[in-house]
């Protein structure tokens, strides 16, 4: 890593963070109001993307040469190891969540730009010595001196056990409880004496605050965490070269470190010389505490009547001190004035806080801490090494001397390898931030707008590319409108003008009208003129008309209309001869179940009295068809039908489906009151009126009040018609639903079983004047070209009906959890090798695959299904994987959560 001033380094950082997200670097083009510095700025980057694209074979090579001295052998060697991305390798741990990320770093950011020290351990430790983050430290030092007043830096004398404690702390980066286990035998308050000491405390006028609560005269600077509070009792105030009073009880001493061994620790840390680890001796390293240990002995630090090996050492503050007098030697054993805010800072991300003086924790739950002891026995404790204090002499990071690699060697230079993989991995110089990221930091409004902006940014991208590269033919033109979800979620709605790509063969796509209603007739004239006439019913929705856009193409007058009721138009435009020659096929073949129930059905539509009926059929029965049978009837008369479906998928497969919900805007949140949101003199309303039949496919995975409230609201629409309509069901209009419970019931968020049978269908008053019929024969599997096959289907269609009634007994005995509720697929119904099952089901599925992707009858004719979505994830990666071309991937977030105000 290069050397250079503390700016740099979290400039660098910080660049390095945006240089990852390329995209977020393209975002701030939208905040500025100077677009073009932006796009110039966003034309740099990719230059030096390109740049960087092309020298990276030079720049692999030319680190590695000079660790190789030219081997070229080596160096290919090199090249060949796992791809490592110079750029990212120090961040790569904390970019997995980019968000959090952002907001943790600009933070330790801000902070920075307001001179507080604390900074982010694990940068600090692997990038940065403590005194390069901030070109300002030797400012910030003085200040820290001038603030120091006598009262403040002198310390305490302690009075009590605790009271010395606190001071120990003071002196120390230990928490209370690590001190207590360095004196060799854990001191075990008990609840009453941990009271009386918090009494004694407050007494004496400490002010209790927790981690929430700092008080005021911490507050006042940005070392307020380690500042010793002042007793406002009558506590005996230590003068600042007075030695370290000892406390009576031989158990709990000073620490007692001399100047040499203070001024070595210092000289190593502050240093920025990468061989100033090497003026430790083997004591002052260790592989165990006997080392550590003696170390102290020898300078009368703590334990000296204690015997070797029985009590662990206390470690002395490896950190940065301000006082410049200690640097130059002039130092009392006792600092009371050290600042270990950042040192508390630092460790604040490992010990949850228990590094913390005990004085800033006074809330402690007594009764936790006393059942931990008792269910323990010992509280649980443990040491902290302090902030790393070694650096690596490659790279220059701070590491703890325990990370070493050569952990046999205790003199010496310690050699590294988690930072850089002991001086293979470099990183480049990294560029200066761009001084919009700089403004962006120091802007209130423009941070709080900053994940707004990323949103913007992808969607700018998308857009680019879709125009750009046309994707989905010549893009005429895109509108779009951000919608946000309930929870927050911002989601798009994009309409796309483009021609009809090259890539698919010429008819295969057609307007969203026609896909919904293939058999509509419309000249090209006529389609644009019903697009229009959409746009505007949709504007009008929101106060506003076509003629409001002067630039947009006018639709004659009577389009326009709003006496002229497109949702009828719609549904009564179908080719009728089209419809015919539809029923006619579908009618010749259908069997005595389906005949029977489209009998009924049309009998009732006959007598226009109603009627309610529930075709139940297992998968693959011919349900479908059957309402094929009867659309294509109605429609053949102009008759008005609406198929509707409880899902998305189901409805697609009906001609011209729609979701119930959709259709008679049913609430989402629903009750046994609830009504649809259908006014009396709207469209929806008319072409109720003039509907002769619904049929409702998956019906059974709807709750019964939908289809209560669907009763209700269409008896009060039909009661206009003819108020005895308000006494039928469905207001007199024949309806059909469809469904099978074997499939899915209604979902009830943590419901129970009784709650989820509830809520079906057949526990609605509806379902008493509701006439049933089932569909028993799997009409897929009676087809097959020998007597074999139609065997072994019917065996297939059966074991399906079994499966769907219980019949088939799963694993029960099995030793596996997961195991339970499986059943066996028998050989003869599945049998895939177990290698590579995946890519054979893949091919036996897309067989040509590379010939055929871009042929739609090909691709609709097959799919292959998974449980769940992650496994659909995977298939369709490996497909996608086949197909030549860029990938462009954009991404999104799935939480929505409030940016922080900085
Ligand atoms: N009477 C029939 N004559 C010829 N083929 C039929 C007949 N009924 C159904 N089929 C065919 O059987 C297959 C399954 O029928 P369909 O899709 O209508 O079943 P389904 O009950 O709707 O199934 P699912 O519940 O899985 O949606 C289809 O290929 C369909 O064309």
């Amino acid at each position: 890593m290069e050397s250079g001033s503390g700016k740099l380094k979290q400039e660098s950082l910080l660049s390095n963070v945006f240089n990852y997200q390329s995209t977020m670097m393209k975002d701030h083009l939208h905040l500025p109001k100077d677009h073009n510095s932006l796009k110039r700025v966003i034309e740099e980057y990719y230059n030096e993307t390109d740049q960087k694209k092309e020298s990276k074979n030079h720049m692999s090579s030319a680190v590695f040469s000079n660790e190789r001295k030219g081997k070229e052998q080596d160096c290919e060697i090199m090249r060949k190891k796992p791809k490592i991305n110079y750029q990212h390798i120090s961040t790569a741990p904390l970019l997995s969540n980019v968000f959090n990320f952002e907001t943790s770093f600009m933070k330790e950011h801000i902070r920075a730009q307001n001179k507080v020290t604390s900074v982010n351990h694990k940068l600090t430790r692997r990038l940065t010595p403590l005194s390069q983050l901030d070109p300002n430290i030797d400012s910030m030092k003085d200040k820290v001196r001038a603030r120091k007043s006598p009262n403040t830096t002198t310390p305490l004398m302690p009075t009590t056990p605790g009271d010395h404690l606190q001071n120990s702390m003071i002196r120390s980066p230990l928490s209370p409880l690590s001190v207590n286990t360095l004196r060799g035998q854990p001191q075990q308050l008990s609840k009453d004496t941990i009271v009386a000491q918090k009494s004694r405390r407050k007494e004496a006028g400490f002010n209790p605050f927790g981690s929430g609560s700092l008080p005021p005269s911490c507050k006042q600077t940005p070392f307020q965490v380690a500042k010793q509070p002042q007793r406002k009792g009558p506590a005996i105030q230590k003068k600042k070269n007075q030695s370290t009073p000892k406390f009576n009880d031989p158990t709990i001493s000073t620490p007692n470190y001399t100047n040499e061994t203070r001024n070595k620790w210092k000289k190593a840390i502050v240093s920025d010389d990468s061989d100033a680890s090497d003026q430790f001796s083997d004591n002052d390293f260790y592989d165990d505490g006997d080392d550590e240990f003696y170390e102290f002995q020898k300078h009368g630090g703590i334990g000296s009547n204690i015997e070797k090996g029985k009590q662990p050492i206390d470690i002395p503050p490896r950190t940065l001190d301000f006082n410049e007098n200690e640097r130059q030697g002039n130092t009392s054993d006792y600092q009371p004035d050290i600042d270990y805010s950042y040192v508390a800072d630092m460790l604040s991300d490992q010990s949850d806080g228990d590094s913390e003086d005990e004085e800033l924790q006074p809330d402690v739950d007594y009764d936790e801490y006393d059942m931990l002891k008792t269910t323990n026995n010992v509280v649980k404790e443990y040491a902290t090494l302090g902030p790393p204090s070694v650096q690596c002499n490659k790279c220059h990071a701070w590491m703890w001397k325990e990370e070493r690699v050569n952990k046999s060697v205790v003199r010496g230079t310690p050699v590294f390898s988690l930072c850089c993989a002991k001086g293979q991995i470099k990183l480049p110089k990294e560029k200066p931030t761009p001084s919009f990221i700089w403004q962006l930091h120091n802007d209130k409004q423009k941070s709080q707008r900053f994940k707004d902006g990323i949103r913007l940014l992808k969607l700018d991208q998308l857009i680019d590319d879709i125009k750009k590269r046309n994707y989905f033919g010549t893009c005429l033109g895109v509108m779009y409108v951000v919608e946000f979800q309930k929870r927050g979620l911002p989601h798009v709605h994009m309409l796309i003008c483009t021609t009809v790509p090259d890539i698919f063969p010429k008819g295969t796509v057609q307007p969203p009208l026609l896909i919904r209603n293939p058999h509509l007739i419309l000249n090209e004239k006529q389609q644009q003129y019903y697009a229009l006439a959409e746009i505007h019913t949709l504007l009008k929705s929101i106060g506003k008309s076509l003629k409001d856009y002067t630039q947009m193409p006018q639709p004659p007058h009577s389009y326009l209309d709003c006496s002229v009721n497109n949702l009828i138009i719609e549904e009564t435009s179908y080719d009728t001869g089209e419809m015919e020659k539809e029923y006619a096929t579908l009618i010749s073949s259908c069997n005595t179940e389906q005949m029977e129930i489209y009998n009924a059905v049309m009998k009732s539509l006959g007598k226009k009295e109603g009627g309610v009926f529930f075709v139940y059929g297992s998968g693959r029965c011919g349900k479908t068809y059957l309402w094929r049978t009867l659309i294509s009837k109605l429609r053949s008369q102009r008759l008005i039908v609406l198929p509707v479906a409880s899902s998305g998928i189901a409805a697609t497969l009906m001609p011209g489906g729609r979701t119930a919900h959709s259709r008679f805007k049913i609430p989402i949140v629903i009750d046994e009151y609830s009504m649809c949101s259908i006014s009396h003199t709207s469209d929806i309303a008319e072409l109720i009126k003039r509907t002769s039949l619904i049929i409702w496919d998956e019906a059974p995975m709807q709750h019964r009040y939908a289809f209560e409230c669907l009763d209700r609201s269409l008896r009060d629409i039909m009661k206009v018609v003819d108020q005895k309509r308000f006494h039928m069901p469905f207001g007199g209009i024949s309806i059909v639903f469809g469904g099978d419970f074997r499939q899915i019931l209604p979902v009830i968020a943590r419901g129970s079983r009784s709650e989820i049978v509830a809520a079906n269908i057949t526990r609605s008053r509806l379902w008493k004047i509701t006439k049933v019929y089932k569909l028993l024969h799997n009409m897929r599997l009676n087809k097959g070209n020998s007597p074999a096959e139609v065997k072994s289907l019917a065996e297939f269609a059966q074991w399906v009906l079994d499966i769907g009634d219980g019949k088939i007994a799963s694993h029960v005995d099995s030793t596996h959890e997961y195991d339970k509720d499986d059943i066996s697929i028998t050989p003869n119904f599945c049998n895939l090798d177990s290698q590579n099952s995946v890519e054979k089901m893949i091919e036996s599925t897309f067989p040509n695959f590379m010939q055929n992707f871009l042929n739609p009858d090909y691709l609709s004719e097959r799919s292959i299904l998974t449980p769940t979505n992650l496994t659909v994830g995977n298939v369709n990666s490996l497909i996608v994987e086949r197909i030549p071309g860029d990938i462009a991937s954009y991404f999104s977030i799935d939480t929505a959560e409030d940016y922080p105000v900085i």
